[in-house]
């Protein structure tokens, strides 16, 4: 069975975000991601890592203003000193964290700049981010993000992730799978899993429609999980996911034998 990671930006949203890793830990999950830990001292969440036994399974890189519509800097051409000095601001938590694996947010793409300049603003700002990650022995990802619940995020689809993967041709740059996504863009989950495994190094899970837990949409996540073992994925699946009941992790899909921790 695959190893579940809680997305502590999506589960328990009602406790505070400190208290959202002991929440994880008592319910079995063995690591925790989240969409950003900038808001806490490193410190401090590297303490309840320790102390509940979690795993720091990913982050992302900082989004910018989040709250003024950044969604990441990596394709903005004015924001490259920005983006480099989020990697590094990055690559400081990750260490502190143990953290393995950055997602790095291309960002939303600015309708009045050519798609070919933000595009070759993205390969350059991931061939910088790579060689730091590299050097700091940590994973580099990007993940497509559907149009629907982010209009604008410059990587919507695996081809172009194909594509980027294919310009950029960096051993370290690598995909982010996430099937909600993947389903509302392109279907066919099963098949475009298995032709891009050797470049999947993270995956995360929620149903369409509605963004809740598995069995709560259209997704077969029973058969869907059961070939990720099949096919010999090991690595984390995040459960990125709002919950039903709108607390807790509503994880009674694992026990109900959807799939199990
Ligand atoms: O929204 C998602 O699917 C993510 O994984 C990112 O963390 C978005 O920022
Ligand atoms: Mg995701």
């Amino acid at each position: 069975m695959p190893r579940f990671s809680a997305n502590l930006s999506f589960l328990y949203p009602d406790l505070p975000f400190l208290d959202r890793f002991a929440a994880a830990a008592a319910d079995g999950f063995a690591a925790v991601e989240y969409i950003s830990p900038y808001e806490h001292p490193k410190e401090t969440i590297a303490a309840l890592l320790r102390e509940h036994g979690l795993t720091q399974a990913l982050f992302n890189f900082p989004a910018g203003n989040w709250a003024a519509g950044d969604r990441g800097l990596a394709c903005h051409p004015a924001r490259i000193a920005e983006f480099r000095a989020s990697v590094t601001r990055a690559l400081d938590y990750a260490q502190a964290l143990g953290c393995t694996r950055l997602n790095c947010l291309a960002g939303i793409a600015a309708p009045d700049i050519d798609h070919l300049r933000l595009e070759k603003t993205l390969i350059d700002n991931l061939a910088y981010a790579s060689e730091r990650c590299t050097a700091a022995g940590v994973k580099l990802l990007i993940e497509p993000i559907n149009k629907r619940d982010m209009p604008g995020y410059f990587i919507s689809t695996t081809n172009h992730a194909e594509r980027l993967f294919e310009l950029a041709g960096l051993p370290n740059l690598h995909l982010q799978c996430d099937f909600y996504h993947l389903q509302i863009m392109q279907g066919d989950l099963v098949h475009t899993f298995a032709r891009l495994k050797h470049h999947i190094a993270h995956i995360q899970i929620a149903d369409t429609p509605g963004r809740h837990e598995p069995g709560t949409g259209e997704i077969n996540y029973r058969f869907l999980l059961s070939e990720l073992d099949r096919l010999g994925y090991d690595g984390w699946v995040g459960c990125e996911y709002h919950p039903s009941s709108g607390k807790g992790a509503d994880i009674g899909w694992m026990a109900e034998g959807v799939a199990r921790r």
